[in-house]
């Protein structure tokens, strides 16, 4: 399938942070996760694709399409949630819904008061004077409303409460189902990232590690219960243990062939929960 966005070696200093080179590819019908530590480079990431902040080199295409050179007409097919608005404190509810269904011909105003109604937003309060868990709410209500083709959010549970994050993951799988779709979601919340990702994307540092399909990432790690005590050196696959007995590892083929070469026994094998998984990548020496 033909990508919607692509991103060809993106590069970006900033001080002594450097991000890239990146090369990326996003095809409709996915939610892709951007996962990485604090200061990995993912908002920066965002607001490059966004164009909103400046890359220093590499490319973006939309639609096949490079959008460097162009009137800013393409965002017209991108809604973005930030993870601040500025600019907002001073406007209500009921302006910044006027503000941004001005901008987007594909403003869904049905579905935003829908969306007002689920997450019981009031519209007559000033911005600044909402907690930050209503700012959320409000700000995800008026990007989701804007019913664009492509979908990036920044944290876009942070700040809120528990049930409304529940609510959150339910609307953004119902917003997917709308018509074709692309979604990019920077989220250092499992939950998030467990319920709605198709591919994981990590940076470290600002580097890509790689982007991954999470059921197939998932399938790919395994935590093995020996019998016996292993040898001192790793063996193969292995990317972490438990005292001399339990070990784990990302290539269960190598490591099961070498354990029944080698004549280790293992009590069982299991899979490791996705956060555990994350856990070891963003750990691991690039
Ligand atoms: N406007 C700026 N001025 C100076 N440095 C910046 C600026 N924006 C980003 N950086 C630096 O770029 C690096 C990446 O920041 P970025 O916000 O993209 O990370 P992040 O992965 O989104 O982090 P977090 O998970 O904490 O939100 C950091 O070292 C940050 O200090």
């Amino acid at each position: 399938m033909q990508p919607w966005l692509e991103i060809m070696q993106l590069r970006k200093t900033i001080d002594d942070f450097q991000l890239g080179p990146i090369d990326l590819s996003f095809e409709p019908g996915t939610i892709h996760a951007l996962i990485g530590k604090n200061g990995a480079g993912k908002s920066t990431l965002m607001k490059m694709l966004m164009n909103l902040a400046k890359k220093d080199e590499g490319q973006i295409r939309l639609f096949g399409q490079s959008i460097q050179n162009r009137d800013e007409s393409w965002k017209q097919h991108i809604s973005y949630l930030p993870q601040t608005l500025i600019g907002c404190n001073s406007f209500n509810g009921l302006e910044l819904m006027k503000l941004t269904s001005h901008w987007y011909s594909t403003w869904d105003q049905k579905y935003f008061d829908q969306l007002v109604q689920m997450f019981d937003i009031p519209l007559r309060k000033l911005y600044r004077n909402l907690s930050q868990g209503v700012q959320k709410k409000l700000s995800i209500a008026l990007t989701l409303a804007c019913d664009t083709d492509i979908l990036i959010l920044d944290e876009p549970t942070a700040h809120m409460d528990i049930p409304s994050k529940q609510m959150l993951m339910d609307i953004l799988v119902e917003w997917m189902e709308r018509s074709e779709k692309l979604m990019i979601i920077a989220s250092h919340q499992t939950d998030d990232i467990r319920k709605l990702a198709d591919y994981l994307i990590v940076l470290k540092n600002g580097q890509l590690l790689g982007k991954f399909e999470k059921e197939e990432l998932a399938s790919r790690y395994k935590r093995y219960f020996l019998q016996q005590p292993l040898p001192n050196k790793p063996i193969p696959g292995e990317v972490g243990r438990k005292g001399k007995q339990i070990v784990i590892t990302q290539q269960q083929e190598n490591t099961e062939q070498y354990l029944i070469e080698h004549q280790y026994d293992w009590i069982k094998a299991e899979s490791l929960e996705l956060e555990e998984i994350i856990t070891i990548m963003l750990n691991q020496p690039i």
